[in-house]
């Protein structure tokens, strides 16, 4: 926390909140194709938000650089203070959270779940030398019991179901009690009783009054939770004529994606907003605090 003197302290008022994320002019290119352009969005502590987008949009692209694992081709990304590029990434990567099909993919495939979840403390994938406390083991658990997975102590990571990795991830995002949360998709895989535990468990986070700023990303309106009231909707490019991605995006590439709302939850989610993200007329509505759409 800031420590301000007296003489400081309208400054600190006048002070803008903490950023957990900011990221200004991105583009992010492979293979001489723009997946992600004039991407800027920035995120304070303590915000709840939801990063919204259809399937191949760049959702994930996005994920890759807001969790470190990922570099921008243009513009600046930073994290929890930290300028990617500039600040050694594993001096602050434990105080991120995160949960994605590409993390799931770094384990060791016999690792023990248990250590999968307690390993988040040193943000390694991978029990070598480190060890852990009994509480800290004891916490690891208690995260496992309050996802129905605390059975899978002792299992081996590749013989888990995709619903079951699902959860074990959730754990381990949130086993450091990060700064920064981002949980890509973390309902994949589970039914529906593992869906609405996990977002019933999302909903109490999001209530979190708490420091911890939070992006969930999905491209499904019913598995938003309750508590996130901030959403960035990404989209297609409109008009792309730079000579820099006539250069770069060939005939059947599709336009780069990039954020074409950010702001309060309740007035992005409208009926014309996602017709055009989607390319297909949808109606939106809500009901019990919770989101749908359907094709009209
Ligand atoms: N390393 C890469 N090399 C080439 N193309 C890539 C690479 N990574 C992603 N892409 C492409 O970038 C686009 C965006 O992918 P990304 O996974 O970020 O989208 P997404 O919004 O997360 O999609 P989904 O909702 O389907 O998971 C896709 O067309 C994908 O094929």
């Amino acid at each position: 926390m800031n420590q301000v003197g007296n003489g400081d302290h309208a400054e600190a008022v006048k002070a803008e909140p903490r950023r957990a994320l900011d990221l200004r002019g991105v583009e992010f290119r492979r293979q001489r194709r723009v997946i992600l352009t004039d991407v800027n969005l920035s995120i304070a502590q303590g915000e709840k938000w939801v990063l919204f987008g259809p399937n191949g949009i760049g959702k994930s692209s996005l994920v890759s650089m807001m969790s470190t694992r990922g570099f921008p081709s243009e513009g600046s990304v930073e994290i929890l203070g930290n300028r990617l590029g500039k600040v050694d990434v594993f001096s602050y990567r434990n105080r991120i959270g995160l949960s994605s099909a590409e993390l799931s993919r770094a384990f060791p495939p016999e690792e023990d779940p248990l250590d999968v979840v307690v390993t988040a403390l040193t943000a390694t994938t991978g029990r070598w030398r480190d060890s852990y406390t009994p509480e800290e083991y004891g916490r690891a658990l208690e995260l496992m019991t309050r996802f129905g997975v605390e059975y899978l102590r002792g299992k081996q990571m590749f013989k888990l179901s995709e619903g079951e990795r699902t959860r074990i991830l959730i754990c381990r995002a949130l086993m450091a009690d990060p700064e920064l949360l981002i949980l890509d998709e973390p309902t994949t895989g589970l039914d529906l009783g593992g869906r609405e535990l996990a977002i019933r468990a999302l909903s109490r986070i999001g209530a979190d009054e708490g420091g911890k700023a939070v992006v969930l990303v999905t491209h499904r309106l019913e598995e938003i939770p309750q508590g996130f009231d901030h959403v960035a909707i990404m989209g297609r490019i409109e008009g792309d004529e730079s000579a820099a991605h006539q250069d770069a995006v060939s005939g059947a590439d599709p336009k780069p994606g990039t954020i074409v709302y950010r702001g309060d939850l309740e007035h992005g989610f409208t009926d014309e907003r996602l017709s055009s993200v989607f390319g297909i007329p949808l109606h939106v509505s809500r009901q019990d605090g919770r989101w749908s759409a359907f094709a009209v």
